[in-house]
């Protein structure tokens, strides 16, 4: 939410070697730490390496995806997200969100959440508090796709945690102060499939229309694997650059959960996605905290004398009604009237994409 201008002179995006985070030697793990938690507050937006995911697992897991995406639409549509009480599932190129800057938009996917059964503990107190994102994953019965999917998703979990707890270990909070919040997250793994649209009003020659239109992710931090171009990251002066591509590194970004629990000393960045390739998939998964979790800048991290920049909000609450504005079906479902909502993580969009 605020201009920090020394980014305007930043052109690239940090890459951390984030190995030593498998370490338990303090020494090691603080200097991660100030690399990861410089970049957070800086820019909002860094690539790691080193971050111990088996490169053979994330293949599996884009063919996995793949295989789904290339099914019948009728067989796809048997997952719609629409059809399940729980927000998770086959999400359509028809199910577009309000955004504005979308112009050439077309994207499929699939979304996935912890797997939790319906008769949890903390699924059945959510259910009671309204919740929409708790409870099992629809499990399509491609060969593979379950177990796959399943493995992939604990691995980029495990490091989720890991990079909390190093910006944890940054801002010099007790360790758990965040991750202790994170035991049954609405985090959500996203499988993504984009489409250069064609045919007529579809641009086809115009290779740098907007897919995924300028937003910020709701959570706390995004661990993005893609392979293919098209990702842009707003600058602080309100520009876009590109991100590169490169298998061997996971882009992270920072989310609005954890902009207001940090007081605004971390930033989460708006971003977009470019039609830059025919085909493009890529796979973000979201690292949350607990659907109850009641965020609010931390007591630590506002200073003495100063009110909190921040209103404090449930983890489910902001998700569930950003997804609103991102799915039609919940918008019919809850009787939502037509309309933009607004993010107040977003206000850099609002004034010069959205205004
Ligand atoms: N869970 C998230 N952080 N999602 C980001 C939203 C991205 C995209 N605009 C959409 O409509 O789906
Ligand atoms: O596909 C990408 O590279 C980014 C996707 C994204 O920003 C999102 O799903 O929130
Ligand atoms: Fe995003």
């Amino acid at each position: 939410m605020t201009f920090h201008p020394r980014l305007a002179r930043g052109r690239t995006l940090p890459l951390i070697d984030v190995s030593g985070l498998y370490s338990d030697d303090p020494e090691t793990l603080r200097g991660i730490a100030d690399q990861l938690g410089r970049a957070a507050r800086e820019i909002g937006f860094f690539r790691i390496t080193g971050h111990g995911i088996d490169p053979a697992l994330i293949e599996e897991a884009y063919q996995a995806a793949a295989a789904f995406f290339a099914q019948r639409e009728t067989l796809k549509m048997r997952h719609y997200i629409g059809a399940n009480r729980n927000h998770r599932g086959y999400v359509p190129f028809s199910e577009k969100g309000d955004y504005a800057d979308e112009v050439n938009r077309n994207y499929e996917a699939f979304d996935l959440g912890p797997d939790l059964p319906w008769d949890d503990p903390e699924v059945v107190a959510g259910l009671a508090r309204g919740a929409i994102t708790l409870g099992p994953n629809p499990w399509p019965a491609l060969p593979g796709f379950h177990a796959t999917i399943a493995r992939y998703f604990a691995s980029v979990a495990r490091l989720g945690l890991l990079v909390t707890g190093a910006l944890e270990r940054h801002l010099r909070l007790p360790p758990g102060t965040l991750t202790r919040h994170m035991t049954k997250p609405v985090s959500q793994l996203r499988l993504l499939h984009y489409v250069r649209a064609t045919g007529p009003g579809a641009d086809p020659g115009a290779q740098k229309t907007v897919n995924m239109g300028a937003h910020t992710d709701y959570e706390c931090l995004t661990l993005l694997h893609t392979r293919n171009p098209g990702l842009q990251v707003m600058t602080a002066a309100d520009t876009w650059i590109d991100v590169p591509v490169d298998p061997a590194v996971y882009v992270v970004n920072i989310g609005d959960m954890l902009e207001a629990w940090s007081n605004g000393i971390l930033r989460s960045t708006p971003h977009r996605v470019l039609n830059l390739s025919p085909e493009r998939f890529s796979m973000p998964y979201f690292v949350a905290a607990n659907h109850g979790t009641l965020i609010r800048p931390l007591p630590a991290l506002v200073p003495e004398g100063e009110a909190p920049r921040y209103e404090p909000f449930t983890a489910g609450a902001h998700l569930e009604r950003m997804l609103v504005r991102d799915f039609p079906y919940l918008r019919r479902r809850r009787n939502t009237p037509a309309g933009p909502v607004h993010n107040p993580f977003e206000t850099r969009i609002e004034r010069e994409i959205r205004p």
